[in-house]
């Protein structure tokens, strides 16, 4: 109760608070009411102060409120290094680990970020081949074959399908990603541990995550248990086949290609005895994988539910469609790098749903560090153990940097001086990390999809940005146009409305009529 108590009152007087009426306990209030709020504080917040290139202090349904960086600082603030502002700590918080998982441990895992970043970006085009028969294999099985009938599909249960197993093979590879045990034991942690996050990390005070959270955390760990079952196995036969390699070049040995692969090298390498602890290397990587999966099922959904509720009259369908044909006209071209790179408009058009529908309202959590507190830019203090973060889902909806912000464009990031798209290829570098492409203005040094700035921050911003965005530019580029140039959609009248729970932006769920494109 102190806790919570202390997290609501540490901020200076002098910064203005959302929401927050003349009455008894008015902060605590605040705090209550956001539970229904949705992003109207957010919106209310930004629109009045962050505009102004002020901050404003946010109330939170789990009590933890925090204050809002204005874009103008959003550099400075990512740059800010761990001593000052540290994220590991409102990580570990938002997603409720103390309480849903208690036996995780993360000050470990760290390294497992740099092997996403480099390994799983490095690799790409060699993985390439394997995600898109795996996508093509569930698609064509869920969505069907048939060029008569129409078929009712649930969208989220659809993609959440295709992408649990593309991803799978990319993260543990054969023969675990064909385990359907360890796949089931695997989805049903995931999905337990995507509910306790919500509720448990975000929407529950301090005083009452322990009660909830230690409830949810035994079948929790029942579904963990089993995935690990299979999986600590694994990772103890790779360790002996790199020794044995390392100590006998001649030892024939085919060394898989996949994440896991890369993060037992990278544990073994390190010098930290914890860090190589099989149950250590298994605990990393189902983190890894329960923060990537449900962000990019959440992202597809959303893909494609603009598309098919986009007015009739611009064709946005058609023309995706018209560009993966011409694109992949030969059936080796969906193994070709190269390929994605001419993908502009598909490129675009999940950049688009991505700034409308970011998968989080808020990103770059961290804690003030500093004992003596973090120096605004503006002069102002923020006290040791307060919590900032930045309000990404208003900053896409600003006018000062989409100009008619409200209105989905699927091509909006489409340089305008590209007619044809050959003409112009997407860089998918991850040496352009950070690349400032920030203003519609600047749209002709546009780097792609992957590509994170001050105003554009769906992966976030800075050294804590997704490392695995240049993977779901491929693994998502490469659905799209498979089902645009495969699949006729029935279009929808309205787009379903998204709901906002605790800082997520949830897809609705929604049946589709799809049927398989005449010859194909
Ligand atoms: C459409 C899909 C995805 C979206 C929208 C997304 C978005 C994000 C966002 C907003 C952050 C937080 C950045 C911050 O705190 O400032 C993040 C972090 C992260 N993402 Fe993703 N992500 C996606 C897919 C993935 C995938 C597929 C992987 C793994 C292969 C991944 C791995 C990570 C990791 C490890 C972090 C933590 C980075 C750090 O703290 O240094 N993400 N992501």
């Amino acid at each position: 109760l102190l806790l919570t108590w202390r997290g609501i009152r540490i901020f200076p007087e002098s910064i203005p608070w959302i929401g927050r009426q003349e009455e008894y306990l008015s902060r605590l209030r605040a705090c209550a009411r956001e539970i229904f709020a949705g992003l109207e504080s957010l919106k209310a917040g930004y629109d009045k102060y962050s505009i102004q290139g002020q901050c404003f202090v946010l109330p939170d349904a789990g009590f933890r409120p925090q204050v809002m960086i204005p874009p103008e600082h959003i550099r400075w603030f990512s740059e800010l290094p761990e001593t000052i502002l540290a994220a590991h700590g409102p990580l570990r918080e938002i997603v409720g680990i103390p309480y849903l998982v208690p036996t995780m441990d993360m000050k470990h895992d760290m390294y497992i970020m740099d092997v996403v970043r480099k390994e799983l970006t490095r690799n790409l085009g060699r993985l390439q081949p394997d995600v898109f028969y795996d996508l093509k294999e569930s698609v064509d099985s869920l969505l069907g074959t048939d060029q008569e009938n129409w078929r009712h599909i649930p969208l989220y249960e659809t993609m959440q399908e295709t992408l649990f197993k593309s991803s799978n093979r990319v993260f543990v590879g054969s023969p675990l990603c064909r385990n359907n045990v360890f796949l089931h034991s695997l989805a049903t942690f995931a999905n337990l541990l995507g509910i306790g996050a919500v509720f448990v990390g975000e929407l529950l005070p301090l005083v009452l995550k322990p009660v909830f959270g230690y409830m949810l955390a035994l079948p929790i760990y029942i579904a963990q248990a089993l995935a690990l079952r299979y999986l600590v196995p694994e990772i103890k036969q790779r360790m002996a086949n790199i020794r044995r390699k390392r100590s006998d070049p001649a030892f024939d040995w085919n060394e898989p290609k996949d994440m896991l692969m890369w993060i037992v090298i990278a544990a073994m390498d390190r010098q930290d005895p914890k860090a190589d602890r099989p149950e250590m290397i298994a605990h990393g990587l189902l983190f890894l994988m329960l923060g990537g999966i449900h962000t990019s099922i959440m992202t597809s959904v959303n893909v494609l539910l603009d598309l098919l509720s986009s007015p009739p009259e611009f064709a946005y369908y058609s023309r995706l469609r018209e560009e993966a044909d011409v694109v992949f006209a030969k059936s080796e071209d969906w193994e070709n790098q190269a390929s994605l790179a001419k993908l502009t408009y598909t490129d675009s058009a999940i950049r688009e749903s991505l700034r409308m529908s970011p998968v989080i309202t808020r990103t770059g959590f961290r804690v003030v560090k500093k004992k003596d507190g973090l120096d605004m830019p503006n002069g102002e203090k923020i006290p040791r153990g307060a919590w900032l973060a930045v309000p990404s889902a208003r900053v896409h909806y600003d006018e000062r940097f989409y100009p008619k912000a409200q209105l989905y464009e699927p091509f909006r990031f489409v340089p305008t001086a590209v007619k044809d798209p050959a003409e112009f290829e997407v860089t998918t570098d991850s040496k352009n990390l950070g690349e400032h492409d920030s203003t519609a203005s600047k749209q002709r040094r546009y780097q792609g999809l992957s590509t994170a700035s001050e105003t554009y921050l769906a992966f976030g911003y800075g050294r804590h940005s997704c490392p695995g965005r240049w993977f779901v530019a491929l693994q998502l580029k490469l659905l799209v146009a498979y089902i645009v140039s495969h699949y006729d959609i029935e279009r929808l009248d309205c787009r379903p409305l998204n709901r906002i729970i605790g800082t997520h932006v949830v897809p609705p769920p929604v049946t589709v009529k799809v049927r398989r494109r005449e010859g194909r």
